[in-house]
């Protein structure tokens, strides 16, 4: 029997599936199927059928979820031909061959343990040391904040009478995320031991404004900041001033620019140029958009360019071939990733995503190694409730005595204290998984991470990059897993188009991991000298019985409840946000709404979505569904409605910490405004 949640299909799912009659329907369906249930009629779950229709397992009145019914097929993935970029990391060069204090060469030898020059750094430290302005691009993890550093803290230290604090702010560090920006401050702490009197600082949203006032009262002189915590600053903060910047340094400068903090940047040009002497600038950036050339051209000064990257190579990485768009191709930039990094993409009906994520994770930290995992997801809500339900679920103590499997989250929406908690928390352990939004996407130098998963797809090729860079970094080795739904594979074209080439990974061999554990065992006759169906089998199984506890999670209480039906929301909110460009591949519209609802552990679609409503998520009546759809899809692709909510869902992830203060300022403002205006008054 189809479930409810089965039959509300979106409306423009083709048109002449949804118009069939039902018979002919389900045969197409299950010649499709290559998850098809097997001939004796079960789906893998064993199964006997209460009165009332619901379904129970052997397990106590465990509601049985169709797991392996009704999927779209799974397409063969063809993989473009892709001349891979290649960047060499490291170079034979020596930090003590460059013309640096011998204690800024031992710091970095025996404080950091770096005595050779990458190839981002062999060419951009010396021109920098020439006092030059640049432009730097070069791939994830290759080294690029020493490069602008090690020259910093080299001219900083050798300005005579030595540097002071009362002198304020010499150098200024602009950066897209607070946990980018403490990693920076980190990294100049290092570098400045042995020049005690150059004193490093950091501002970030989430902190206490009248705390970071003082220390910047007190003399700061290389100051990294986020954007709009350091315009909070240049606004209210009388005692801050940049008549002595020497330095620019704006790190990851497309994101910033990407995030909107465009009028931010301008603030704070505006107020060194007004006041500040001539300045060494340099901008780092993963791609060169009309944006960051527009800045480039607005605060560089006659820069060298920096590209790493070489030109792409002959060999190519796979052998079959499909005839991409050349133009489109030759438009679209390409990427270099880091040569030790494998990348995988596995293809998953939505209704299975959730257990194979779990399968892939269980496989990966529990029954095999200890790996360490950063699991990127789109938004706050849906990384707060997968963290619950992984705790919950997956988390329990193990019959061999390993510790239970760590999961930390870091996202937005979180407290500056437990994001700076999660942060160290992941930096320092030797395993574990990180679920996150993209704010841990950017220059975050996470060690020993061993794979990235995309759980859900990024929204952009160079974002695809920026992920995967958390992994195989400087030389280290490193593997990255890319979820799509069939109905996604394009994008692995869209990929290939950017010198990106993905390995498929089949979805049966990570559900088959669950053949470790006999927790999740099925109530089949299954034994090791079985054949290879009887094996898959075993495995839909016990991946039943894992959805099966994700469900009864879920499903326990109303908290949880409501915790996956707004994880759902702001998953579908989030998928009307890919660029026009990646629409034909990500739509709203090809979404099934009861499958994604199954990917959040939920039985059935859940009824009225509110604003972000779901296609049938009113359902409930036949008769009113197509119109209630109807209703809800365009509540989902009204521009008007989610223009400027979308923007700040992405804004909140990267937020300054401030916003909430000014809008309660304004709301103040214009409440004294009104009483004055009703008592007469003039303010
Ligand atoms: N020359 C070097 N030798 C060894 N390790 C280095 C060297 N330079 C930098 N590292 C280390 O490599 C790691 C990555 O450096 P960094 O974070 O600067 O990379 P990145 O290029 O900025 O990466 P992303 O693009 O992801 O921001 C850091 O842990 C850093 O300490």
């Amino acid at each position: 029997m189809m479930s409810s949640s089965d039959e509300q299909l979106c409306p423009n799912i083709s048109s002449d599936v949804t118009s069939s009659p039902p018979s002919r329907r389900r045969k197409r369906q299950k010649a499709q199927q290559p998850w098809a249930p097997p001939s004796d009629g079960t789906d893998g779950t064993p199964k006997k059928k209460k009165k009332d229709g619901a379904k129970e397992t052997g397990r106590g009145g465990i509601k049985t979820s169709s797991l392996f019914k009704h999927n779209p097929d799974i397409p063969d993935i063809h993989r473009p031909a892709v001349a891979q970029l290649k960047e060499k990391i490291f170079t034979s060069d020596l930090f003590s061959d460059l013309d640096l204090h011998p204690h800024l060469v031992a710091t970095l030898n025996k404080v950091m343990n770096i005595s050779t020059l990458t190839s981002v750094q062999k060419q951009t430290i010396p021109a920098l040391l020439a006092g030059r302005d640049a432009v730097v691009r070069s791939q994830t993890g290759s080294g690029k904040t020493l490069s602008y550093a090690v020259p910093l803290v080299q001219s900083l230290q050798s300005i005579q009478p030595k540097v002071s604090r009362s002198d304020g702010p010499l150098a200024l560090v602009i950066v897209p995320t607070r946990e980018l920006a403490q990693q920076t401050f980190q990294t100049f702490q290092k570098l400045l031991k042995p020049f005690t009197w150059i004193v490093p600082g950091v501002l970030m949203g989430g902190e206490k404004r009248k705390a970071e006032k003082a220390r910047i009262r007190k003399g700061i002189n290389i100051l990294v900041s986020t954007p709009g915590r350091l315009v909070d600053h240049i606004k209210h903060t009388l005692s801050i001033a940049f008549s002595a910047v020497r330095w620019l340094v704006l790190d990851e400068a497309d994101r910033t620019l990407d995030l909107g903090f465009e009028k931010d940047l301008t603030v704070i040009l505006n107020s060194l140029n007004s006041t500040g002497p001539a300045r060494q600038n340099v901008l780092l950036s993963a791609t060169l958009t009309n944006g960051v050339t527009r800045l480039a051209d607005v605060c560089l000064n006659n820069p060298v360019s920096i590209h790493v990257s070489s030109a792409p190579s002959s060999d190519l990485t796979t052998t079959s071939v499909v005839t991409c768009d050349p133009e489109a191709a030759s438009q679209s930039e390409s990427f270099a990733v880091p040569e030790a990094l494998k990348q995988f993409v596995v293809v998953v009906p939505s209704k299975v995503r959730l257990v194979c994520l779990a399968a892939f994770i269980l496989d990966k930290c529990k029954f095999s190694q200890n790996d360490k995992l950063i699991v990127f997801i789109s938004s706050c809500e849906a990384v707060e409730f997968l963290h619950s339900l992984f705790i919950a679920v997956l988390s329990r103590p193990s019959a061999n005595h390993k510790p239970p499997l760590m999961f930390l989250r870091l996202h937005g929406n979180m407290k500056q204290e437990e994001r700076t908690e999660a942060f160290q928390q992941f930096s320092v352990s030797q395993s574990g998984v990180l679920l996150c939004t993209d704010v841990a996407a950017r220059g975050l130098d996470l060690p020993q991470v061993t794979w990235i998963i995309q759980y859900t797809p990024p929204t952009a090729a160079a974002e695809y990059v920026h992920r995967v860079g958390r992994t195989a970094r400087i030389g280290a080795r490193g593997s990255s897993l890319l979820f799509l739904t069939p109905a996604e594979t394009a994008f692995i074209t869209e990929l290939a188009n950017h010198n990106i080439s993905l390995s498929e990974m089949k979805l049966q061999d990570i559900l088959s991991s669950l053949m470790f554990d006999d927790v999740y065992k099925g109530r089949g006759k299954y034994h090791s000298k079985s054949s290879s169906k009887a094996l898959e089998q075993e495995v839909r199984e016990r991946a039943t019985v894992l959805q099966t506890e994700f469900e009864n999670f879920v499903h326990a209480d109303a908290r949880s409840l409501q915790a996956a039906k707004k994880a759902l929301q702001s998953f579908l909110r989030a998928y009307t946000t890919y660029p026009a460009h990646l629409k034909h591949i990500f739509h709203i519209r090809s979404l099934h709404l009861g499958h994604a609802a199954k990917s959040f552990g939920l039985r059935d679609a859940p009824q009225g979505l509110s604003a972000a409503a779901g296609p049938g998520a009113s359902g409930g009546h036949r008769k009113n569904q197509n119109q209630a759809r109807k209703q809800n899809q365009k509540k989902l692709t009204g521009k008007k409605r989610f223009g400027q909510r979308e923007v700040q869902l992405f804004r909140s992830e990267f937020s300054s910490g401030l916003e909430g203060g000014d809008a309660k300022k304004k709301k103040k403002k214009k409440k004294k405004k009104e009483a004055f205006s009703q008592s007469g008054e003039e303010e």
